[in-house]
C-alpha cells in the first residue's frame, strides 16, 4: 500500500448552463456541484452524504467523468497508473484523460448505482452481462470468464448456477449483489457507490451494506459512498463529507463527525438520525425549508437560510430561536409572501364584526408574530422597537418599505461572509463562520499579548 491518496478531488465543479429562448442562450447555471475537493487513500471508505439535491450524484458522476466536470483535477493513483506517474501528477488527471485512458480508468474504477434494475439488460442473462464487461476489456477465454463471474457471484453470496439467470428472476437485494458482483469483474481499485441501499427493502439494506464493507476490506478497494441516510454512512464509513448545495461544508472521521460535529447542517443531520432510545426522541434539530435552487444559491454562508446557529450581528443580542425566526420573517417580507389583506379577512371573519376597522393593527401584529413564533416583546429592546416598526409598515400595506426597512435592520455577517475552512484537529475541519470568527479573535487577542 502507498501512502499516497488513490483520489485527490480539486476544486471539482459542474455547472449545468441554464438556456433560454429560440438561441438556447445562456442565462445563469445550476452549480450542483461547487469547488469540492477530498482525498481518499487507498482500502479507505468515504461517505458523502447531503440532502437530496445537494449534488452528490452530480460529484460521483464528474468524478468518474459519466459528465463532463466544468472545472477542477481528479487526480487517479489507481491501477496502472499508480506505478508509473507521481503524486498529482497532471497525467493522472481524469478530466483530462482521452478515450483511450478513459477506458482504462474505468477498468479501475466502478460504479453501483441506486436502482439495480435499470443496471442490467433484461434480454441478457446476468453472468453473460458481467462476462461481457471483461470481454470488452480483452478477456478472449470464455471459460476463463464464466469462471470468474461464477466466482464472484459466490463471493457475493449468490450462486455459480445464477449466471445463465435472467434479472427478472432475482429480487432488488439479489440484483444489487449481482451488480457489486458485476462492478468487482475487473478488478478494480475504486468503488463509487451512488446510494447503493436506498432503493431496496429496508429488511435487506443492512445485509447489502455489510456485503459492501466486507468486500470492500477483502479487496482492499477504496470505496466512495453517496447517501442521503447518516445511518448508512455510519454503519461502513471511515470519513464522511457532508454536502450542501454543491460544497462539503465539514469533513472528518466519522467517529469525530458524528461525536462532535461542529458545522450547524452536519449536527442537524446528526441528531435527526432516529434512535430506539424513547427518551432521547424529539431532541432533533428540526431544519425547516428546503435546500435552496443552485441556480440562485444564498450568499455567504449558503445554508444561511435554514441554519438554526445562524451569527446575530453586533448589536442584537436575541435568544437564538427568535433571531432565526426573526429572519424567517424577513426573508417571508422580502419575498413578498405576507398577505396583510388576507390576515385581516381571517381575522374578520373571527370577530363578531363586520367592520375591517374593528381588526385592530395591534390584532394583525400580534397574530405575525405568533405565525413565526416570536414572542409578544422580544428581549432585546432595541430589535424590539425595530420589529414594530418594521411590523408597522407591513400593517400599513406599505409592503415595498416593509420589505427595504426589513432588508436593511436584521442583517446576519452569514449572509455577507463567505465561510473558509477551519481546523478541528488534524482530519477534521468544518466551513462555518463562528469558527472562523472565534479563531479570529483568538489571533487577536494573541498578538494583542
Ligand atoms: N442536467 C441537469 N441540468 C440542470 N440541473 C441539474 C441537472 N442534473 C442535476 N441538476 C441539479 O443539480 C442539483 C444536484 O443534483 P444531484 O442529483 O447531484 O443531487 P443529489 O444530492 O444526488 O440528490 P438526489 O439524491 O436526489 O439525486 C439539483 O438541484 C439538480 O436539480
Amino acid at each position: 500500500m502507498t501512502d499516497k491518496p488513490l483520489l485527490s478531488v480539486r476544486n471539482l465543479k459542474k455547472h449545468y448552463p441554464i438556456k433560454k429562448g429560440l438561441l438556447s442562450r445562456k442565462v445563469g447555471a445550476a452549480k450542483a456541484v461547487d469547488g469540492i475537493s477530498f482525498d481518499l487513500d487507498p482500502g479507505e471508505t468515504l461517505g458523502i452524504v447531503g440532502e437530496s439535491g445537494c449534488g452528490k450524484s452530480t460529484a460521483a458522476s464528474s468524478i468518474i467523468r459519466l459528465e463532463e466536470p466544468t472545472e477542477g483535477e481528479v487526480i487517479f493513483n489507481g491501477g496502472s497508473r499508480a506505478a508509473t506517474a507521481g503524486e498529482g501528477s497532471s497525467a493522472n488527471d481524469v478530466t483530462k484523460f482521452n478515450k483511450k485512458e478513459l477506458k482504462a480508468f474505468r477498468r479501475d474504477a466502478q460504479m453501483i448505482f441506486q436502482d439495480p434494475s435499470s443496471s442490467f439488460d433484461p434480454r441478457m442473462t446476468v453472468g453473460s452481462s458481467a462476462a461481457e464487461l471483461l470481454q470488452v476489456h480483452g478477456m478472449s477465454d470464455r471459460q476463463r470468464r464464466r469462471a470468474i463471474v461464477e466466482n464472484l457471484l459466490e463471493r457475493v453470496g449468490m450462486s455459480a448456477s445464477d449466471y445463465d439467470r435472467y434479472p427478472h428472476e432475482f429480487s432488488g437485494g439479489q440484483k444489487q449483489r449481482i451488480a457489486i458482483a458485476r462492478a468487482l469483474v475487473l478488478d478494480p481499485d475504486l468503488i463509487i457507490a451512488d446510494e447503493p441501499v436506498s432503493a431496496l427493502d429496508v429488511s435487506v439494506q443492512a445485509e447489502v451494506l455489510s456485503l459492501i464493507n466486507d468486500l470492500q476490506q477483502e479487496f482492499g478497494l477504496s470505496l466512495l459512498l453517496i447517501s442521503h441516510d447518516m445511518g448508512v454512512i455510519q454503519q461502513i464509513c471511515d470519513r464522511v463529507a457532508v454536502m450542501y448545495l454543491g460544497k462539503i461544508v465539514e469533513i472528518g472521521s466519522t467517529e469525530q463527525l458524528f461525536s462532535n460535529p461542529q458545522h450547524p447542517y452536519t449536527e442537524a443531520l446528526v441528531s435527526a438520525i432516529p434512535t430506539p432510545d424513547p427518551h432521547a426522541r424529539g431532541e432533533g434539530i428540526k431544519l425547516t425549508g428546503t435546500v435552496p435552487s443552485p441556480t440562485d444559491p444564498p450568499s455567504g454562508c449558503s445554508f444561511h437560510t435554514r441554519c438554526h446557529k445562524v451569527v446575530q450581528p453586533d448589536g442584537i443580542d436575541l435568544e437564538q430561536s427568535n433571531w432565526r425566526n426573526l429572519l424567517n420573517l424577513r426573508d417571508q417580507v422580502t419575498d413578498g409572501e405576507i398577505d396583510v389583506g388576507k390576515l385581516r379577512e381571517n381575522a374578520l371573519g373571527e370577530s363578531d364584526s363586520s367592520d375591517r376597522a374593528d381588526v385592530s393593527d395591534a390584532r394583525i401584529k400580534s397574530q405575525i408574530r405568533t405565525e413565526f413564533d416570536l414572542p409578544d416583546t422580544l428581549s432585546d429592546s432595541g430589535a424590539e422597537t425595530t420589529l414594530d416598526t418594521g411590523l408597522d409598515l407591513l400593517v400599513a400595506d406599505d409592503l415595498e418599505s416593509a420589505a427595504e426597512f426589513f432588508s436593511a435592520e436584521f442583517v446576519t455577517p452569514c449572509e455577507e461572509i463567505t465561510p473558509e475552512f477551519t481546523d478541528h484537529g488534524d482530519t477534521h475541519q468544518s466551513s462555518c463562520i463562528r469558527h472562523q470568527e472565534a479563531r479570529q479573535s483568538v489571533e487577536l487577542s494573541a498578538n494583542d499579548d
